[in-house]
């Protein structure tokens, strides 16, 4: 039972300030670390695995420091997002190897446990260059969990997989986190975090946004106020009709578009039809407006 801890942390590169306070705890289990890129997801995984100092606060595994404490590195394994693994060798050598650099007592069982973990003991004679994306990344978890580590860290695991692949991955993090280990994976999609149904931490430039249950999140999101551009037979009446509702907050009819800014998604979705109905005005068509993700998440920060 590890868990991990940030107080107050801080961590910052010259003037850019990667993580910004953040104070956050994660225990047994799964949990998913989302953020848009470039919002500081790594360096906290690398604060955590002490990689990095934090520039300000506290990083503690298990309570103890995670920066200069290298009794941290056997209890934690990081599988990073850059995917260097040396094509040459088997999964076999590479996860022995791994098991070796922790001076393990048995590194041959040591890493046959751990392949069997991944599954992949029937392709772990063969080079890492034939594998396919799931596997080199299975591989990489293997080498992560020689040590039978209490924490795993992993950084976007996910990224490039194919759907099997992605699944196969999703399932073998479930069963690590059911042997009461504990999990921090980062992703920027939250269906990715959704399906793994785990606690969510959600971190935007630096910052903790959010945090809790997936649901809490996808409601959070869901409830964010949704921009939408609308069709109908007349849409200079209906935009007249709508600016007097109270869940629209802004109304815009250029060259005939119409644009509607909801600050209340239900409200808004409940009354548009009836509305029009009511007006005699036929609805045509009603497209949400491209939302990149990091407004999606800004808006989490805000509230
Ligand atoms: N070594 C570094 N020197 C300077 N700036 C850095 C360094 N590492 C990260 N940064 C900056 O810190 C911020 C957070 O980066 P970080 O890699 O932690 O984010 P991320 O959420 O993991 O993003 P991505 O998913 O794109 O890797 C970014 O603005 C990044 O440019």
């Amino acid at each position: 039972m590890t868990a991990v801890e940030l107080t107050e942390a801080s961590r910052w590169y010259g003037n850019v300030v990667a993580v910004n306070d953040v104070t956050l705890t994660v225990g047994p289990g799964l949990t998913g670390l989302l953020g848009p890129n470039g919002a500081g997801k790594t360096t906290v995984l690398h604060l955590m695995a002490g990689l990095l100092s934090p520039s300000q606060g506290t990083v503690t595994i298990g309570g103890k420091p995670a920066w200069r404490n290298p009794d941290v590195y056997r209890t934690l394994g990081l599988v990073t997002e850059r995917e260097s693994v040396p094509g040459f060798l088997t999964a076999w050598e590479f996860v022995l190897a791994s098991a070796k650099l922790h001076k393990l007592p048995d590194p041959a069982a040591a890493a046959r446990t751990a392949l069997g973990i991944v599954e992949m003991e029937s392709a772990q004679d063969r080079a890492i260059s034939t594998y396919s994306k799931g596997m080199r990344q299975r591989t990489r978890v293997a080498a992560a969990l020689v040590h039978d580590p209490g924490v795993l860290l992993l950084d976007e695991p996910f990224n490039g997989m194919d759907p099997r692949q992605r699944l196969h991955m999703m399932e073998l993090l479930h069963r690590m986190a059911e042997e009461g280990r504990t999990i921090l994976f980062s992703s920027h999609i939250l269906e990715e975090v959704e399906q793994l149904s785990g606690t969510v931490q959600v971190i935007v430039a630096g910052r903790l946004a959010a945090s809790g249950d997936y649901r809490h999140i996808r409601r959070l999101m869901t409830n964010r106020p949704h921009v939408f551009t609308i069709e109908s037979s007349d849409n200079r009446r209906l935009a007249t009709v709508l600016i007097g509702q109270e869940s629209v907050s802004a109304v815009t009819l250029t060259d005939g578009t119409l644009q509607v800014h909801a600050s209340d998604y239900g409200t808004f979705a409940r009354a548009l039809a009836k509305l029009a109905k009511a007006s005699g005005i036929r609805l045509t068509g009603i497209l949400p407006a491209d939302e990149s993700l990091e407004k999606v998440f800004s808006y989490l920060v805000a509230t």
